[in-house]
């Protein structure tokens, strides 16, 4: 039997042979964007790539068919990246982007009218205070109700929760992102501790009815499995539980809140940090109407459709890979009066100044039906 060394050599030639044709075979598809660029046609043939991934499969043994075929797709998604006229792409799609950097102040604002859905003491507002030093805050019923007061121009600012360390995502807000146009401008994560609040005189032994935000009862479980006969009742947020229980005339009630909600609602601390987890937090995004990059961004938030098909999410996620983005939040949800279909969420680390950037937002149009980038922040602590 040969040994290691020899069977390595072995490989070596063979792999020197591969990328040698795979280096003119990229040299042809050149050549073909050129003729296609000077006729008109489009890169993508998609009829003659079905061909060719229906042929590879049928080239190789059974057991490799798929690797064959999902090699084949490498090899042509390699070559349209080099049939494309970079140039072309770069004007239309990355010019908002190099706009914005030049636009956007050199330093975020300390003070600016911010809407925060709920009512004062609500989490949203402990994150526009870490936002903003100065914060003039509109109070709104619903998270739609911040995307709108965004939109329409009322607020410059809307505070939204994205994601929960024990909750997951907040779906609603994902959905929302939809339905209205704004981007991002910045995140941070806000330590949550819940507190059980009720009138002065109130003991927990009293307590019969809790109110709170489905999120927070969520991630209090092992608390209340603890209180006896005790109902949950869900509410819009975690302040307007403090409030109402504030203004209840009974004294056998008590809110879920934050520690804040206790000194503005007049209440007791029952029980503190009832939360299951202790490293509990709350993501936070601030949002904007016009695209604003601040110095120093280093995120950057995109949502994709991508084309129904096998692999369409595997090439997406290849191409961070390949420009070496590291994928920090993926998120999907289907998109309302599309059957099957999906709206992805990627949140991935890239400098703006950087050469990945550029590449990943002057071709990502070609990895998808459709794509919105949401912005480029940093999170702040
Ligand atoms: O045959 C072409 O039209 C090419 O551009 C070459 C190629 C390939 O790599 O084989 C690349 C892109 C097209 O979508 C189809 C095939």
């Amino acid at each position: 039997m040969a040994d290691l060394s020899q069977l390595r050599s072995e490989i070596d030639r063979i792999d020197t042979q591969l990328f040698e044709l795979f280096s003119q075979r990229v040299d042809v598809a050149r050549r073909i964007g050129d003729y296609k660029r000077e006729r008109g046609l489009a890169v993508f043939d998609p009829t003659r790539e079905r061909q060719k991934v229906a042929d590879a499969g049928g080239r190789v043994p059974p057991e490799l068919s798929t690797y064959a075929q999902v090699l084949m797709e490498l090899l042509m998604e390699a070559a349209r990246s080099q049939e494309v006229d970079p140039a072309a792409f770069a004007d239309a799609d990355f010019a908002p982007i190099e706009r914005a950097v030049e636009q956007t102040p050199a330093v975020f604002p300390s003070t600016a009218q911010v809407a925060c859905q709920g009512v004062e003491g609500a989490y949203s507002q402990i994150a526009a205070d870490r936002f903003f030093r100065h914060p003039s805050i509109s109070y709104l019923d619903s998270f739609e109700g911040v995307f709108r007061a965004v939109e329409q121009g009322l607020c410059q600012y809307g505070v939204l929760p994205i994601e929960n360390s024990t909750a997951g995502s907040v779906n609603k807000v994902y959905d929302l992102m939809m339905e209205h146009d704004f981007h991002v401008t910045r995140t941070s994560r806000v330590r949550i501790d819940h507190n059980l609040l009720a009138k002065p005189g109130t003991r927990l032994e009293d307590v019969r009815d809790v109110y709170s935000h489905e999120q927070a009862i969520n991630q209090s479980q092992a608390f209340l499995s603890t209180l006896p006969n005790v109902r949950v009742h869900v509410v819009e947020n975690t302040a307007m539980a403090a409030k109402r229980v504030s203004e209840s005339d009974r004294a056998d009630v008590a809110a879920l809140s934050s520690r804040p909600c206790a000194s503005l609602y007049g209440l007791d601390v029952l029980a503190e940090c009832v939360q299951d987890r202790d490293n509990n937090y709350t993501r936070f995004a601030c949002i904007s109407r016009d695209l604003q990059i601040f110095p120093g961004a280093d995120r950057t938030s995109l949502m994709v459709v991508l084309n129904h098909e096998p692999g369409s999410l595997y090439k997406m996620l290849a191409k961070f890979y390949a420009l070496d983005l590291n994928l920090l939040k993926l998120e999907s949800r289907p998109i309302p009066e599309r059957e099957f279909e999906f709206m992805f969420y990627f949140e991935v680390a890239a400098p703006v100044a950087s050469p990945e950037f550029k590449t990943l937002m002057t071709t990502i149009g070609q990895h998808c039906q459709e794509y919105r980038y949401l912005g480029s922040y940093t999170e702040v602590l």
